[in-house]
């Protein structure tokens, strides 16, 4: 058998981001076994008990070790023991932008079993895709007389043309391979009309190009109401960092809940490492008690399978997570994150 070696650096950081990516690399050896696929991990001490001991969140080192990777798994980053934004910035956006992750592929997927609000299982299957380095999230502000009466803030949305003509163009791509073969932009560009406006001009510009694919576009106060009441309108959603960031939990929460939320931080130019991790975050209230759903990250392990080429071992675990998602339905058993991740590898290895 031919062996095939991936580096993978692990970052389970924060609250129940161990918990999760326990489990995960669980499945992962489950889907691997006996495959000749190999997964050797590299585990990446960072996020709130590094900063607490040395006050680092990413070095240059971290960096450019975490580069000598093929591919990262990440648990969940941020911690209530830490000042807002530290570790969010400096550690998970930083990997993010570094590393040039300019698509967050963020899919929804409404298994049987699985709660929605309003729709049926197979019904709701879009992706959105979110722009991940650019937008409100570049640190473009400050603040002036800080805690004063006369306090400004600001926060600048920085687009530009390259940046959003890329992750519009892989949107389409996806489109293009995908049965409805439809985009959603969705802005605001009736008030954000820089912003706003280059958006729309260059998905007018970048459409001809897949002749096979409409789009239309929503407002991002409108496309809230269509994600709660028709989220099956949707196939392909483009949009930049922050609305996308927004849509997205909301989009887990009418698509069985944000522990079924996946993510892939993907550089399609593969200039650097792609990162897979839960949409979830660290989630203190139930961090340490075996009481999270590891299956956005188990879902994140098979998009990393996918983007490397694996497309049926991705198949097996998405499988797995949707087999156990029906069961789970019918037999109402409260399981902890570890049980979850047994059955699913269990599962897997069927
Ligand atoms: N990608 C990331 O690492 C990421 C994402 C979001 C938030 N955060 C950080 O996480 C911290 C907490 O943020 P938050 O509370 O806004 O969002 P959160 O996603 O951590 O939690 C929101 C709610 O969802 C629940 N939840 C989350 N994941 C779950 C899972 N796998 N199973 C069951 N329930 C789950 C939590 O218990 C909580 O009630 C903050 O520091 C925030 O900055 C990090
Ligand atoms: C923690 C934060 C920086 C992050 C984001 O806003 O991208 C999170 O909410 C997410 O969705 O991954
Ligand atoms: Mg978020």
């Amino acid at each position: 058998m031919t062996e095939t070696t991936y580096r993978l650096a692990v970052v389970a950081g924060d609250g129940i981001g161990p918990e999760v990516v326990a489990e995960g690399l669980k499945c992962l050896a489950a889907a691997t076994e006996g495959t000749g696929i190999v997964f050797e991990t590299t585990e990446f001490d960072l996020g709130a008990k590094r900063w607490h001991a040395t006050g680092e969140t990413l070095t240059d080192a971290d960096l450019e070790a975490i580069k000598g990777h093929d591919v990262i798994l990440l648990g969940a980053i941020g911690d209530p023991t830490v000042p807002s934004g530290v570790l969010e910035r400096g550690l998970l956006l930083k990997l993010r932008f570094a590393l040039d992750q300019y698509v967050n592929l963020r899919p929804s997927r409404l298994y049987p079993g699985e709660v929605s609000p309003l729709r049926e299982p197979g019904e709701i299957d879009f992706v959105v895709v979110r722009e991940g380095t650019e937008g409100p999230y570049v640190g473009n502000g400050g603040a002036l007389r800080v805690d004063t009466p006369h306090e400004i803030a600001t926060e600048v949305s920085v687009n530009t043309r390259h940046g959003v003509e890329r992750v519009v163009r892989y949107a389409f791509s996806v489109a293009a391979g995908r049965d409805r073969k439809h985009v959603t932009l969705v802005h605001k560009h009736n008030v954000l009309v820089h912003a706003g406006h280059l958006w729309r001009r260059t998905v007018e510009a970048v459409a001809p190009e897949f002749p096979d694919v409409t789009w239309d576009y929503l407002h991002i106060d409108a496309a809230t109401i269509v994600m709660t009441t028709d989220p099956s309108r949707f196939d392909v959603i483009v949009t930049d960092n922050l609305f996308g960031d927004i849509l997205t939990d909301q989009a887990a929460a009418v698509s069985g809940g944000i522990g079924l939320a996946a993510s892939g931080n993907v550089n399609p130019d593969k200039t650097g490492p792609s990162m897979f991790e839960p949409v979830h975050g660290s989630a203190p209230d139930i961090a340490g008690q075996q009481k999270a759903d590891p299956s956005a990250t188990v879902l994140s392990v098979a998009m990393m399978l996918d983007f490397l080429g694996h497309g049926e071992l991705a198949a097996k675990v998405e499988a797995a997570v949707a087999a156990d998602a029906a069961a789970k339905a019918e037999s109402g058993l409260v399981r902890s994150t570890a049980e979850v991740g047994d059955a699913l590898a269990a599962r897997i290895r069927a």
